[in-house]
């Protein structure tokens, strides 16, 4: 785990020392935008218009923010125009590599060692973070954009010409609403799990769980009467959620803290992520190996046997309820 400064690469954890023991992620810093046209999204420059077989997607199986992009990869039958490299789930002191001996795809495009390399080939004076997903342009030789939340707003429009698919989770009446259940979910569940689990003091470390725990209460109750979150019809705020749900009871609950209770004993969010699971292609961007194997033994601070638990048994497969309440047109 680690970070560039100026193009070099340090061995760093998460300094909590000055924030009370509160973790902060870092904003993504590549911010530029796929369009159906090239022209400039909205932020970035322009120049990366939709073409097939132009752009490149690095992730990790096992990182939640990856994960959405993946799962809309499949969602907008974008596979066969986007090509995929997946990092080792072992992120050590190098972060993430393509060691393909433990699961990794290697890096189809450059076969480079390290995710890092990724980001000075775009810049040789990075400084800063380095995640995924990262958006790569083969053509101009740069990264897109290192935020998974835009990439999957442009795979959700840029591409619909050259798939034919207008499926739209994004929808413009229902925007506000997406924004403001985003703003509930990213806070506290999404990021809220990592907040807990970074956590260095016990007062940060408790905000964090309680702020987990009264979203999901919210979500519960919101997903009494309604299929989804936003209402009958499944949008990206479900697909947000969804990432970190089903790493939930497997990570977050032990290694994160996270453990008043497990998702499993929360009946509507249970079935909820069972119908998600279930959609059409999203199982087969589920890799529970990739994402017990990756928090479990790559944060030695939490975990410094690195034994990886086997449980927990849950077979996400199992019937839902959810047919019970109106879903209207997928999307
Ligand atoms: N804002 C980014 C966050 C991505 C992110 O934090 N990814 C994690 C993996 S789950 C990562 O690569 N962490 C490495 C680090 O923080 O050094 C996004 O949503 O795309």
């Amino acid at each position: 785990m680690g970070l560039l400064v100026d193009g070099q690469w340090q061995d760093k954890w998460y300094d909590t020392s000055s924030s009370g023991g509160k973790f902060q992620r870092e904003s993504a810093k590549l911010r530029n935008w796929v369009t159906a046209d090239g022209s400039a999204g909205p932020s970035g420059v322009g120049g990366f218009k939709a073409e097939s077989g132009r752009y490149h997607l690095y992730v990790s199986l096992a990182c939640p923010w990856a994960h959405r992009t993946l799962v809309f990869r499949k969602l907008k039958n974008l596979e066969q125009h986007i090509d995929v490299s997946v990092v080792s789930p072992d992120m050590l002191s190098n972060g993430w590599t393509f060691n393909t001996d433990a699961g990794s795809t290697g890096d189809m495009l450059f076969n480079s060692e390290f995710m890092h390399q990724i980001y000075t080939r775009n810049k040789s004076d990075y400084s800063g973070r380095v995640t995924v997903p990262v958006l790569w342009c083969k053509k101009t030789n740069q990264i897109v954009s290192n935020e998974s939340s835009e990439i999957i707003r442009m795979f959700n429009s840029a591409f619909n010409e050259i798939t034919g698919n207008h499926d739209d989770y994004y929808p413009e009446n229902l925007r506000a609403m997406i924004d403001r259940v985003n703003g509930l979910v990213y806070d506290n569940i999404n990021n809220g799990v990592y907040r807990a689990g970074f956590a260095t003091e016990q007062g940060a470390y408790e905000e964090a769980y309680n702020a987990v725990f009264m979203a999901l209460d919210s979500v519960e109750k919101i997903l009494e009467n309604n299929r989804y979150l936003v209402g009958p019809r499944i949008t990206e705020a479900d697909w947000r959620l969804f990432t970190t749900l089903i790493r939930f009871d497997a990570v977050y609950h032990g290694h994160f803290k996270c453990n008043r209770q497990r998702l499993e004993d929360f009946p509507n969010i249970s079935n909820y992520v069972r119908e998600l699971y279930q959609w059409p292609g999203v199982a087969e961007t589920v890799d529970i190996y990739h994402i017990k194997r990756h928090y479990y033994y790559s944060h030695d601070m939490i975990n410094p046997t690195r034994v990886v638990p086997a449980g927990p048994a849950i077979d996400f497969t199992r019937e839902h309820n959810r047919t019970r309440l109106p879903a209207s047109q997928a999307a």
